[in-house]
């Protein structure tokens, strides 16, 4: 089925012009500050290659289950890694896609065993004995797919489960997980970075700088954070562990894709998420508010591939 309300950027040419010059969408774009604060940006900036970690990174699915939503059924995959001790999730809609780590044998495990660390096949009903599901005839893994939408979210406890509207993280989530719904198949990795790396303390201090007149990009340097510290090393071992190679990535940040495709994952498109407010139907006579002010700064300042509504154009302008 065709993906409504979206549309597609054919991603080789786009990775190439967003490799250059990315240096945070800082260095030219100092006069962005709102410099007449009585606090100021701290001015040296860490570089971004420092950030980057090598790829010794490893994942492993420890437990898969089904979460029935308002969206749909989808399996909820629960990853631990070697680098740091969070739960990082794939949130995964259809059969098709299988994690490696879960389905392999665990030394000494029972059927039991498999089952209850959700390493079955098909859908469990009470009383069953097998991880294999005896009913299930058709053979999905000879079935061709299209490459699979993929979300690559990281978390925010303010959008997505108190409803801020500070930003659209809550709205972005749901309507990935509704896209893929619509396609059929894909995932949505939820990594645990909060505040683009930063933690949800710093992050509720960057929001009382916003409040006395920083940008999210300003507030994190008067903190002594770069302006994103995530690293996607994960994201892609999680993606590899679901076999997925090529993707289609639903998202509008260039430093996101440019990680991804370090990685040797494919994107073979990139899909656009254009927020609610910033679609067609945008109200003329809207005078913005604080997501808009944060779209646009994200625009403006970290490259994100958005188109900045005509009217919001004449607004927030700093001086
Ligand atoms: N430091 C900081 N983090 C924020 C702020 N608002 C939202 N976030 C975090 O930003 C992350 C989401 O990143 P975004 O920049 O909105 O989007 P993205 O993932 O880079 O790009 P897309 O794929 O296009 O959505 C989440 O971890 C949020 O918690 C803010 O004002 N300051």
């Amino acid at each position: 089925m065709p993906i409504t309300n979206v549309t597609s950027t054919k991603c080789s040419s786009t990775t190439a012009s967003i490799k250059k010059n990315f240096t945070n969408g800082l260095t030219n774009n100092r006069h962005l500050f709102r410099t007449s604060d009585a606090i100021k940006p701290p001015s040296a900036i860490p570089p971004t290659s420092f950030f980057k970690n090598n790829n010794s990174v490893k994942v492993e699915c420890q437990v898969r289950a089904r979460i029935p939503t308002s969206t749909g059924e989808f399996f909820l995959h629960l990853y631990r890694n070697n680098r740091d001790n969070k739960e990082h999730l794939a949130v995964v809609y259809g059969d098709n896609i299988r994690s490696n780590s879960l389905d392999a044998p665990r030394p000494g495990e029972s059927e039991m065993d498999r089952i209850v660390r959700g390493a079955y096949r098909g859908r469990l009903k009470p009383g069953q004995i097998k991880s294999e599901d005896i009913n299930d005839d058709s053979n999905i893994s000879s079935i061709e797919f299209p490459p699979p939408l993929v979300r690559i979210h990281s978390e925010c406890f303010t959008g997505e489960t108190v409803h801020s509207a500070r930003c659209d993280c809550g709205e972005q989530l749901d309507e990935a997980m509704r896209l893929i719904q619509l396609e059929g198949h894909g995932v949505v990795i939820y990594l645990r970075q909060e505040g683009r790396g930063i933690g949800l303390a710093d992050k509720l201090r960057a929001y009382n700088l916003q409040d006395l007149g920083h940008d999210t990009v300003t507030a994190n340097l008067f903190l002594k954070h770069p302006p994103d510290l995530r690293n996607y090393d994960v994201a892609t071992k999680i993606l590899e562990d679901l076999n997925l190679s090529n993707i289609r990535l639903l998202t509008n940040n260039p430093d996101k894709i440019e990680q991804i495709e370090d990685a040797g994952i494919k994107v073979i498109e990139r899909i656009p998420m254009v927020p609610i407010a910033w679609q067609k139907s945008h109200d003329p006579k809207r005078i913005g508010n604080e997501v808009d002010q944060y779209l646009k700064v994200k625009v403006e300042r970290m490259r994100h591939l958005l188109n900045i509504p005509e009217t919001l154009l004449h607004i927030y302008r700093a001086s």
